[in-house]
Parts: structure tokens; sequence; C-alpha cells
């Protein structure tokens, strides 16, 4: 995607990345320079997660009440320090004509507060869209539950609300992958996603979509989801509509039920007309509900790193979610490296034992985080290590 010149300057789009995953993702934006073209901001109860990111605007919430030293995973402890930081937070928000939450669900922080900056967003008549993440199967039953239970808090004050899958992507990705590789490419698709759809408020398309089309879709009840796809001529829309609609990290919802729809279409040169209106009667055969609101969107852009990319928005989705039990769980069977000649391709895999630990109270018997970063100082530098992970290291090292 590429990287945002101009921003619209009638319309304030405000990130929050809440908790350590969520301020991962606004300092990738940020270091993808969206910093110019929109407000990002990191709010988290860790005051050490906070000083290790670039963005600018950082909130640290609960001080009283944690000291700055984590919600502990449990996210009626995330709730509380955004309750003590309300004012803060909604001064933060208060001029925003859009705000993205953005947060990994599962632990303290971002679980427990996002819903109370979504009701902030409400109370000051804001569109709001939350972009949360499951957590993977492998980190327990409770974590699960944590993060089913801040998804029934968010739909309360807002209706937009979209989640990933971490486990569906570690499909994708293959069972050998490591775990700061599958957080990796989980934050990186996030990070697209975000990238599109800031692009596709901030600029002006031909056909064009505006924050009033978007507050209608994000108007409608029910699960939402967003997907991008990508290809390097016209002939392969539709394979690049196929990749929006397929996205590994949305397909948990099903789009057949969607009540209305964004598509947009970022283009290098002109479209032909057959390919725009095909592609909008492509969308029309994916969707049962004939009531559907579809509101297409173009934009030329030469500068464009494909052809062709799109961004699909789907909203008002009623279909069954599919989040499966756990096969591990993290509290009985902690997560250990097997040994290094059952690593396929130089990734380090995660093994079960029978010690019970959580991630905030971390003491393994081997140290698998050393054999993880000994994986990750081959290609990726030490800040590319989601924050989770670097917690985990931290506590290892006490
Ligand atoms: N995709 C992705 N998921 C992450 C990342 N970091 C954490 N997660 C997921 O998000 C969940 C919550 O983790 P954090 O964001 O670190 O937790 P928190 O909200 O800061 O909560 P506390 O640490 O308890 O205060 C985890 O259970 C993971 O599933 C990340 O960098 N990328």
């Amino acid at each position: 995607m590429k990287e945002l010149l101009h921003g619209n300057p009638e319309l304030l789009i405000t990130v929050v990345g809440i908790g350590g995953c969520g301020c991962n993702t606004v300092n990738m934006l940020h270091e993808n320079n969206l910093s110019g073209q929109v407000n990002l901001i990191a709010v988290n109860t860790d005051l050490a997660a906070l000083n290790s990111i670039n963005v600018e605007k950082k909130i640290l919430i609960g001080e009283n009440l944690t000291n700055g030293y984590g919600a502990g995973a449990d996210p009626d402890i995330g709730f509380q320090a955004a309750q003590e930081s309300e004012e803060l937070l909604r001064n933060a928000i208060m001029d925003s004509d859009i705000v993205i939450i953005t947060a990994g669900f599962g632990g303290g922080t971002g679980t427990g507060a996002s819903p109370l900056v979504a009701k902030i967003c409400r109370e000051l008549k804001i569109n709001c869209l939350a972009i949360v993440t499951l957590p993977f199967e492998s980190e327990g039953q409770k974590r699960l539950d944590y993060a089913l239970q801040g998804i029934d808090d968010i739909k309360e004050p807002i209706h937009a609300y979209i989640t990933l899958s971490n486990d569906l992507l570690l499909k994708g990705l293959g069972e050998s992958v490591g775990l700061f590789s599958a957080f990796n490419q989980s934050n990186e698709v996030l990070k697209n996603l975000l990238i599109a759809l800031v692009q596709m408020l901030n600029e002006t398309g031909y056909v064009n979509v505006d924050k009033n089309d978007f507050s209608t879709i994000l108007s409608y009840e029910g699960e939402s989801i967003l997907g991008v796809g990508k290809a390097n001529s016209e002939e392969e829309a539709f394979d690049a509509l196929d990749q929006a609609l397929n996205n590994p990290l949305v397909s948990i919802a099903n789009i057949d039920t969607a009540k209305g729809i964004i598509f947009q279409l970022f283009c290098k040169s002109e479209p032909k007309l057959s390919t725009y209106n095909g592609l909008i009667d492509h969308i029309r055969t994916k969707i049962t509900n004939r009531s559907v609101l579809i509101v297409p969107g173009v934009t030329l852009d030469p500068n464009l790193t494909s052809e062709i990319e799109i961004l699909i928005i789907g909203s008002g989705i009623t279909s069954e979610k599919t989040v499966t039990k756990p096969i591990i769980d993290i509290e009985q069977t902690p997560l250990m490296p097997i040994p290094e000649s059952e690593h396929s391709e130089g990734q380090t895999k995660l093994h079960e034992n029978q010690h019970g630990v959580v991630a905030n109270s971390y003491a393994p018997e081997h140290d698998y985080i050393d054999d993880e970063l000994s994986f990750i100082n081959q290609g990726e530098s030490l800040t590319d290590i989601p924050a989770i992970t670097r917690k985990l290291m931290a506590i290892n090292r006490l």
C-alpha cells in the first residue's frame, strides 16, 4: 500500500491503540508515516511498554491503580484504569470525526479499556469502529473467554466491530510458523487494513466514499469484516477481489449476510467500466441479502505499488462465528520449544509441557524465549517483537 501524502483536512480520523497489541499496531502505522494523516494515540496501563514505542501521543491510564505496571491480564483492572483516566481519554478523542479502536483482546488493558473508549465515542456522537484480535487457541480458554466478553461489552456502545482471529491467520501460515512471525504477520495484515481504510476516507476519489457513507455502513448492527486484495494487472482484478473477500483474518464472519458493503477500488490508471461493473456484480453474487447496500468508490493513484488494490468492508453480518475450542490450555500446559532437530525452515515450533503458567506470570523451565529470540535475530530487530513477547522476555529475565 502506498504511503499517504495528503490527508483530508476536513476529516479527523483518530486511531487509538489500546494495550500492548494495540500500541504495537499504532506504532507500525507511525513507522509507515501515517502520523501526518491520522491522529495516532497509544493507550496503555504499562508505562515501560508505552516508553518503548515512538507514537507521539501516549496516554498512561490508571496510574494510581496500577502504578504503570500493566493490568495483570485482568480486564476488570483495564476497565477501572480507563475509568480513572476517562477525562484524559475523552479530551484526546473529542475533536475526531471517526475513531478506530485497535486492540488485542484476551489480556487486561485492551479488553477492559476498549469498551469504555467506545462508550465515550458514543457519548460524543463520534463514528467508531473497533478492530480487535482474538487470542491464539494455545493461549487458553480463559483468554478466549475474556476476549469474547470484551466483544460483548464493546458491542453495546457501538455497532461496528471487526474481529481478526490470530488462529485463522496461523492456519493460513502453516503450523510450523514461529510465534513472533505469526504475531508480526497478523500485525502486518492489521496495518494494511488500517492504511487502506484511512486512504479511502482521506482521499477524494472519482467515485467517493465519504464519512456519511462510512457512518451508514457502520450503523448496521452485527459483525463487520474488512479485507484487502492486490493485483498486478486489470485482468487480475477479480483475483484481488477474491483475496479481499477471503482474507484469512476476516473469514471468521461470513460476508453472505452483510447488510452493507463498501467496495473501494484503487487503480494506477483508469479502469474499464466493464471491470468496475463486473467487480460489483461479483460482490452481489456473494450476498444472499437482496437488500444489501453496496457503496462503491474508485480512486486513481499513479503511485500505487500494484496496478489494482481493493478494499472491502462488510457490516451488519449476523452469521454464526466459528470460534473453536483451544487445543492446548496454556494455564495447564505452557508453550515450550521442541528440539532443534524438529524445527522446520529455521522457525521455532511451540510445544506443550506439564507446568502451569499464564502470560503474566511466566516461569518457563527452559528458556524458550531465548530460542525465539535467536530465531528473530536472524531477520528482525527487537522493535519488531510484539509487546506481549517482550513482556514475556522481561518476566523471564527477572
Ligand atoms: N496480532 C497480534 N496479537 C497480539 C500482539 N500482542 C498481543 N497480541 C494478542 O493480544 C492479546 C492481548 O495481549 P496484550 O495486548 O499484550 O494485552 P494487554 O491488553 O496489554 O493486557 P495486559 O498486558 O494484561 O495489561 C494476547 O492474548 C494476544 O492474543 C501482537 O503484537 N500482534
